[in-house]
This record gives C-alpha cells, sequence and structure tokens, in this order.
C-alpha cells in the first residue's frame, strides 16, 4: 500500500536531483545550537512549536502566517525550539522560512523536510538549522546511517521519527539520542497519544530522549504524555490555529 510519504518522498528524490545539478554548494562555518543540551538541563517538558502552513493531513491551516511573527511568539512564551517546515509541495513551506526564522530567534531551530541526501543536510546547517529530522519509515538502515552520521559529523542534532516497534528498534541500534514519537497514522491520519503511551512502556527505559510528536491540544495532553515518559513535545496545528498563541504555548510547559 502506498502511503502519503512514497508520494512525498518520490517528490523529493525530483528536488535533490534539482539540487545536485545546481552549482550551489552548502558550506558554513557556524556551529549549530545544541537542542539535546537544551533538555537534559530543563526542569519542564520541552516544547519544539511548529511553523506549518498546511499538511496534506489538513489541507490549508494557516498560509497567512508570517513565520518570523509566529516564531518569536513561540520562543517569548518558553518554547525550547522551533520547528520550520520547509517542504513546498506538501507543506507550502521553504528554506527562506527557515532563514528569516534563523536571523529573527535564538532558540535552536529543527529544518523538518524530508531527508534523503547528504546535500539537504548540508543545506540545513548553513540555513540555520540545528536539527534535522530523519523519519525511520522513509529510509532503509543503510540511508540511516549515513545520514545519521554525516548529520553528527557537521555537529547537528538529528531528531529519528518512529511510529511503532520495529522503527523504535532501527533508531536505538544507531544510538540516536533524540527520539520522535510520531502519534500520526500515515495510512489513516489519525493521531492517537496512546502510540506514545505503548512505545514508552516499553522503551522508556532507554537512553534517548523521547519526544512525543502529532495531535497534543491541550495542558491535559501535555500532562498525560509527561507521565508517560515523554520528555520533549512537537506541536503544530494546535499553535497554528490557536487565538492566543502565547497562551497556548505557555499552557503546555507543565513541570517535570
Ligand atoms: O500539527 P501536529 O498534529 O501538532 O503535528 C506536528 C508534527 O508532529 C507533524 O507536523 C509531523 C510529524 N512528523 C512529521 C514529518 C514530516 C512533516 C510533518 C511532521
Amino acid at each position: 500500500m502506498t502511503t502519503i510519504l512514497d508520494k512525498i518522498i518520490d517528490k523529493k528524490r525530483e528536488e535533490v536531483a534539482l539540487l545536485k545539478q545546481s552549482a550551489l554548494t552548502y558550506k558554513t562555518d557556524r556551529t549549530p545550537i545544541s537542542f539535546y543540551d537544551r533538555v537534559v538541563a530543563s526542569k519542564t517538558i520541552a516544547l519544539i512549536a511548529e511553523v506549518k502552513r498546511a499538511s496534506p493531513s489538513k489541507g490549508d491551516i494557516n498560509l497567512g502566517v508570517d513565520p518570523v511573527e509566529q516564531a518569536t511568539i513561540y520562543a517569548d512564551n518558553g518554547a525550547d525550539a522551533v520547528s520550520v517546515l520547509t517542504d513546498t509541495p506538501f507543506f507550502k513551506g521553504t528554506m527562506d522560512d527557515l532563514k528569516a526564522v534563523k536571523e529573527n530567534v535564538e532558540i535552536p531551530l529543527l529544518n523538518k523536510d524530508f531527508i534523503i541526501d547528504e546535500i539537504q543536510i548540508d543545506r540545513a546547517k548553513a540555513s540555520g538549522g540545528d536539527i534535522i529530522l530523519l523519519i525511520a519509515a522513509a529510509l532503509n538502515d543503510e540511508e540511516m546511517h549515513r545520514l545519521y552520521r554525516h548529520s553528527k559529523e557537521h555537529g547537528l542534532d538529528v531528531l529519528v521519527e518512529v511510529h511503532d516497534e520495529a522503527e523504535m528498534e532501527r533508531a536505538l541500534a544507531l544510538e540516536a539520542n533524540i527520539i520522535g514519537i510520531n502519534n500520526r497514522d500515515l495510512h489513516s491520519f489519525k493521531t492517537n497519544l496512546a502510540v506514545t503511551e505503548r512505545l514508552m512502556s516499553r522503551y522508556g527505559k532507554e537512553k534517548a530522549i523521547f519526544v512525543s510528536e502529532s495531535g497534543i491540544k491541550t495542558r491535559e495532553d501535555a500532562i498525560r504524555l509527561k507521565e508517560a515518559g515523554a520528555r520533549a513535545l512537537l506541536v503544530g496545528e494546535t499553535l497554528m490555529l490557536a487565538g492566543d498563541v502565547a497562551g497556548a504555548v505557555r499552557s503546555l510547559k507543565v513541570e517535570l
């Protein structure tokens, strides 16, 4: 069965082929900021607040958003990192969004994209990304290892995303220190926070920071996920649609 992820990755291959043809190179001497260190030192659950204009599951979410304004509210109200979607065909984000946010916000930035090649990692770093995402469902073991190693060699944090036990085992085999548990099923698009609870009950003792991702709406959700053992939350839609963005960010920062 083909999922939306298969479609996105097919399109990404075209984008990467074009990137490689272009004469652009991505050299930078900037040192990324550590998200991992910040989470370890934090006394509250860490929040990665996401800038997401649209998504395959929801269609248009907030097309009028100013990414810099939104990210500034996130940072000013206690977010620990900002996730910026940079995929254009499916999420209507751009690399320019990431660069603009970098110029205005001092907390770590996650370049949220579908990484299948080293050139995207080099571009992420040169554009202000501090953390990159590797999605286990989109990569085989050889690719995961190679891209993970490349990111680490360049000083970037890596969020390795999993959705089930088999993917969790693959992330642990990498010795990933930041593992995201995606509550969204990529076939049905349904989110279920019980996915985090199920995986944490089995793997919660493993040595990694676990980030619960997707479908998080309320402070009660944050408390529930903290109690399951998550150290961080990744929240997009709820914050993109909030009338009071500042209040929504603050309400999710639960004490550990
Ligand atoms: O908007 P939500 O339900 O709060 O979800 C945020 C984030 O978890 C989601 O955007 C996401 C999780 N993994 C991804 C991979 C690619 C793109 C997007 C995502």
